[in-house]
């Protein structure tokens, strides 16, 4: 019993053991829970702050990024409008409702053209841009009326945005879908497709040529494989070429010149944009058309005169050559117009309106500012009616010309006789120089501007013979001795008729065809008669196709603008520079005071010369020299003034007698027998120093003998009837031997004929008013008579002492105020 007691307790210890070790066990393990319980509280609630944090962390980092992007993506939007205003500016890039057609800046080149807008979230929206002209092709895929709406609107920014004449549109649409009519376009028809595509293989001009195809399935499916070869090469190298395809319908091959444009609704995908959508403008509305079709009407405004002006004033040396800028080209450059060895002379021109006189005056300014005096001198004659050249000259309102103008003619249509003067003038130049073999830098360049020359070479008579052989000699040689020729003319038959010679117009090389001009550039070129108004073709080739440079010219006629640039000239002008002569065709010129008696009155011991030369008028030449006709002790030495032009011919008569008594002393009897003529014999009389006065009361032929000079003018003397023509001959044929001369008016040849009983020795000189050449066959050595039209105011001299051929004079005004 006690064992099992024992056992009992045994195994009650050891229980009790195991219990106690359990329990330990259990608290230990309990503690260890209690403790890992705790651990992980603590890691919870570390991860919870720790998310805490980084939730706050990263709601802070993202509102940053956000806002960074936004930022950013401000500024890069405004980066990419600001791209997108530089890139596609005015016309090129206007939405629809702001819309003008823009003058394109000089000198750059097309931009891009606006098509649509992206969008890159819900506020903010860039416009859409694509490449054209200088750049692209554009392929255009989708529904017909859409791509139609695109082409139209890409079109109107095309042609809105450069300017008129720059582009050359070429359609084919042969459904006539496309709704481009006011722009314009040649339009092709189905059956000139082929005829088209070989045209677009050749390079384009000066301008852009922009092929709008819109093909229909008939026109894919008859496409022949040349064509297809033709339209891939198009596609390939137009573009470098000026040419450029606006296709829909059709094909054309991948290569980086083509412009892919796919339309879904009004969605487009554009190439170069890669995956960016673009929502496409509305198309534009029907109102713009018109502005843009009536600005390629009129034509684009001026270039500003301005812009040619050089830095600095008479900076330019014209040793070699004269070179000046007359507008600007298509791409805003300057063009400037060369003279000198090659090319030495220049012809303009261009129909009636076209702009002739203003491409002169711009050609002018721009040579007078940059060249002095010392470099150049300028020769202007204008057989024109109105007085262009008048600027250059001296005005009753503005005292100041321009220094290089060493003569200006203006209204000379009728006057061709002044025009060879000055042919005559330059041609004594040209020897001049050629003589002393002086070298260019010596002497300034001569430029004579002579327009509408076919005036002057209008006619088979001794004028137009001699001006041609001057023309052709100074063309010819001129141009190694600094002189240069500008020959303009609005005349196409003038212009056809120089090219029957050949030896006039060869050295002409410099050609600058107007809008319309005919016959100025080679037959081939046809560039003048695509060039909008206010344009010029410059061929410096004598008119060889290729050789064209289309310059836009600037408005030179204000004359406000003008007068401000030559006041600035003329005060810079050296000392001693002197007015340019001015012959005006329709001023009549004074008696100059030099030959009036009034001042200076010779007294009796005043030596008279051998041959007083009395002064008739003045003659049509460079220096306005006065016509004068010696009264010596020959025979012969008489005059007749012939015509009904009774005003002239007291012009004649009072500035022969003036002149006569402002040389020395003399004696004047004056014999009036016409009524129309006695105010103007008594202010002759009254200004005379020595004058007897009789009329039909006391008319005679025989004046007493003196030891002066005696001179009887007589006005209207076939009035003095048949009793007095004994005396009358007599007194003709042996007055002069004694120094008595009669300078006296006839109204007809035939009444001088009936004076002198058909014997017109003692007639040694006459005038001729309105007589006509024939008439004056019997006071005349060759047969037929001179060749002479009347014209008022001009008389034609004839001395048969000096001259071979008679001279065209102009009888000065004696009196201005016609008391
Ligand atoms: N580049 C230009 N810019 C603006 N206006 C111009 C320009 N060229 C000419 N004009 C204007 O056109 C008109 C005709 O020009 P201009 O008188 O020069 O022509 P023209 O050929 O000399 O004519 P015509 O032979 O009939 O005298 C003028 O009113 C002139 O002001």
């Amino acid at each position: 019993m006690s064992h099992r007691k024992a056992l009992v307790a045994a195994v009650r210890q050891e229980l009790a053991e195991a219990r106690g070790t359990a329990r330990a066990v259990l608290a230990a393990a309990e503690s260890a829970r209690g403790e890992a319980q705790h651990r992980r509280r603590l890691v919870r609630e570390a991860y919870a702050t720790c998310l805490n944090q980084l939730a706050t962390a990263r709601e802070s980092a993202r509102q940053d990024i956000q806002e960074r992007y936004q930022d950013e993506a401000t500024r890069l939007a405004g980066h990419l409008r600001g791209l997108a205003t530089i890139s596609a500016t005015g016309a090129a890039g206007a939405p629809w409702r702001l819309w003008a057609p823009s003058e394109p800046e000089p000198g750059r080149p097309p931009g891009m053209l606006r098509i649509g807008t992206i969008s890159f979230d819900e506020t903010a929206s860039l416009p859409a841009l694509i490449p054209l002209l200088g750049r692209a092709h554009l392929h255009l895929s989708g529904p017909a009326a859409t791509l139609d709406d695109v082409i139209t609107g890409l079109l109107l920014r095309a042609l809105g945005s450069t300017r008129p004449g720059e582009v050359e549109l070429i359609v084919y649409d042969p459904q006539r879908l496309g709704t481009f009519g006011q722009l314009g376009p040649r339009f092709v028809g189905p059956d000139g497709f082929g005829a088209l595509l070989e045209e677009l293989g050749r390079p384009a001009g000066d301008e852009w040529r922009l092929a709008v195809l819109l093909a229909d399935p008939t026109t894919a499916d008859e496409l022949t494989r040349v064509q297809r070869v033709q339209l891939d090469r198009i596609a390939r190298t137009g573009v470098g070429l000026g040419v450029h395809l606006v296709v829909r319908g059709l094909d054309l091959p991948d290569d980086p010149a083509v412009e892919r444009i796919m339309v879904r609704d009004r969605v487009a995908a554009v190439g170069s944009l890669g995956r960016i959508e673009v929502r496409l403008d509305p198309p534009p509305p029907a109102t713009l058309f018109r502005d843009v079709a009536d600005r390629l009407r009129q034509g684009p405004p001026p270039a500003r005169l301005a812009d040619l002006e050089p830095a600095r004033l008479w900076d330019e040396s014209s040793r070699y050559g004269l070179s000046a800028p007359i507008g600007d080209s298509t791409d805003g450059t300057l063009v400037d117009l060369r003279l000198g060895d090659d090319p030495p002379h220049a012809l303009i021109g261009g129909p009636p309106g076209s702009g002739k006189t203003n491409l002169i005056y711009t050609w002018l300014g721009s040579l007078a500012t940059r060249y002095g005096p010392a470099d150049l001198a300028l020769y202007l004659l204008d057989f024109q009616a109105g007085g262009s050249f008048a600027r250059y000259t001296p005005g009753p309102r503005d005292p100041s010309w321009l220094p290089q103008v060493r003569l200006a003619g203006i209204n000379v249509r009728d006057d061709r006789e002044f025009g060879l003067a000055v042919l005559r003038h330059l041609g004594e130049e040209l020897r001049g120089r050629t003589a002393r073999g002086e070298d260019l830098a010596d002497h300034p360049r001569i430029v004579a501007v002579v327009d509408e020359f076919p005036v002057l070479l209008d006619g088979r008579d001794a004028i137009a013979d001699e001006a041609v052989d001057l023309l052709e000699d100074l063309a010819r040689r001129g141009r190694s001795h600094g002189i240069h020729l500008i020959l303009a003319t609005g005349d196409t038959a003038a212009v056809r008729s120089l090219w029957g010679r050949p030896a006039l117009i060869a050295p002409f090389t410099l050609r600058i065809a107007l809008p319309k001009a005919v016959r100025v550039l080679a037959d081939d070129n046809l560039a003048a008669s695509v060039i909008p108004r206010h344009h010029a073709v410059v061929n410096a080739e004598s008119g060889l196709a290729g050789a064209n440079r289309v310059v836009r010219l600037p408005d030179a006629g204000d004359p406000a603008t003008w007068r401000a640039t030559q006041r600035r000239l003329w005060r810079s002008r050296p000392l001693g520079c002197e007015e340019p002569r001015l012959f005006d065709g329709d001023a009549v010129p004074r008696l100059p005071s030099a030959y009036r008696p009034s001042g200076r009155v010779p007294t009796a011991d005043t030596p008279v010369g051998s041959s007083p030369g009395a002064v008739l008028g003045e003659r049509i030449d460079v220096s306005a020299r006065p016509a004068r006709l010696r009264l010596g002790r020959m025979p012969g030495r008489n005059l007749a003034v012939l015509g009904t032009r009774a005003d002239e011919a007291c012009d004649v008569l009072a500035a022969a007698a003036l002149s006569l008594a402002a040389q020395g002393p003399a004696h004047f009897s004056i014999v009036c027998l016409d009524p129309d003529t006695e105010r103007a014999a008594a202010r002759l009389v009254a200004e005379l120093p020595a004058a007897d006065w009789y009329d039909a009361s006391d008319v005679h032929f025989d004046p007493p003998v003196s030891e002066i000079p005696r001179y009887l003018i007589g006005y209207g003397l076939e009035s003095a009837g048949p009793a007095h023509r004994p005396a009358l001959r007599a007194l003709l044929d042996s007055g002069p031997s004694r120094r008595v001369h009669v300078l006296g008016w006839w109204r007809t040849v035939s009444r001088l004929r009936d004076d002198l009983a058909g014997r017109f020795d003692p007639i040694g000189a006459w005038v001729a008013l309105d007589v006509h050449g024939s008439e004056l066959a019997p006071l005349y050595p060759q047969p037929g008579g001179p060749l002479w039209r009347p014209r008022p105011r001009r008389a034609l001299f004839f001395d048969r002492s000096v001259h071979r051929t008679p001279e065209v004079i102009i009888p000065y005004e004696v009196n201005s105020d016609h008391t």
